[in-house]
């Protein structure tokens, strides 16, 4: 396998669109994506559907539905969603250390019983689309905000998930805290030539695999633009450079 090859599977494109239809549409635009995010928006209006047309399709699966609650609902989530073999799954730091301990447990629980392989368990540390200012005044958190998302990525690790998603902007910092076997999601990914939209903490796909990204998650840049296939182009050679 190539740089190149091995660079593009550590971007996952986030499926942000309304429908199956658009879904299925940017799907086969771009068929060297081989990680797709199915989000909020779009599995609220597909349901499960989406996974098995990802799955009929041999692509691998983020299944980002930010789990936020009690820590006996979030654990049924996580038993829920564990069954449908994603690759990743998401529940908010900020959910505290019981609920992730238990959600880290259903999810294998939910899986060994479907006879799937489990799915990797993230947290959310802080969304980046949270500057330091919206920290310290809406938020009224009185810790640096780079201090706030290491505080967030040890508790996850403590908990015993597999890693955490976290801004660019905090991503060298947590990879030499938590160690090199902590998987870091960073969304918040901007190429110089793409609008910031509500992104709030971010870096270039090539500066956020310097810092230390496992994988770069990135929706508009490459969905919004108005030729998909020569945005992921232009970001698979901006990280070929420095793969
Ligand atoms: O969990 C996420 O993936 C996520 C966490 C976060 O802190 N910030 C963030 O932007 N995301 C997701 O990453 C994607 C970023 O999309 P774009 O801003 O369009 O590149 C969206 O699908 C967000 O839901």
């Amino acid at each position: 396998m190539g740089n190149r090859e091995q660079v593009e599977q550590r971007v996952i494109v986030a499926l942000d669109v309304p429908d199956e239809q658009s879904a299925i549409a940017l799907i086969d635009q771009l068929p060297q994506v081989s990680f797709w995010k199915v989000g909020l928006e779009l599995f609220t209006s597909t349901g499960p559907k989406i996974l098995e047309v990802l799955k009929s399709r041999q692509k691998r699966i983020f299944l980002d539905l930010k789990f936020d609650d009690i820590p006996n609902t979030v654990a049924g989530a996580c038993r829920s969603a564990a069954r449908y073999g994603v690759d990743l799954l998401t529940i908010h730091a900020t959910a505290g250390r019981d609920a992730l301990k238990a959600a880290t447990e259903a999810a294998q629980e939910g899986a060994i019983k479907a006879g799937v392989e489990p799915p990797k368990l993230i947290a959310i540390t802080l969304l980046t689309s949270i500057s330091a200012r919206q920290l310290a005044f809406d938020l009224k958190i009185p810790l640096e905000l780079p201090e706030y998302a290491l505080e967030m990525a040890l508790l996850a690790q403590e908990s015993g998930l597999d890693g955490v998603v976290c801004s660019p902007q905090e991503v060298a910092q947590l990879r030499q805290t938590c160690g090199n076997d902590f998987l870091l999601v960073c969304p918040g990914v901007r190429p110089t030539w793409a609008d910031i939209g509500d992104q709030k903490r971010s870096l270039t796909p090539a500066q956020a695999i310097i810092a230390g990204a496992d994988y770069l998650v990135i929706g508009r840049p490459i969905t919004a633009a108005t030729e998909p296939e020569l945005a992921w182009k232009r970001i698979s050679e901006e990280l070929t450079t420095v793969a």
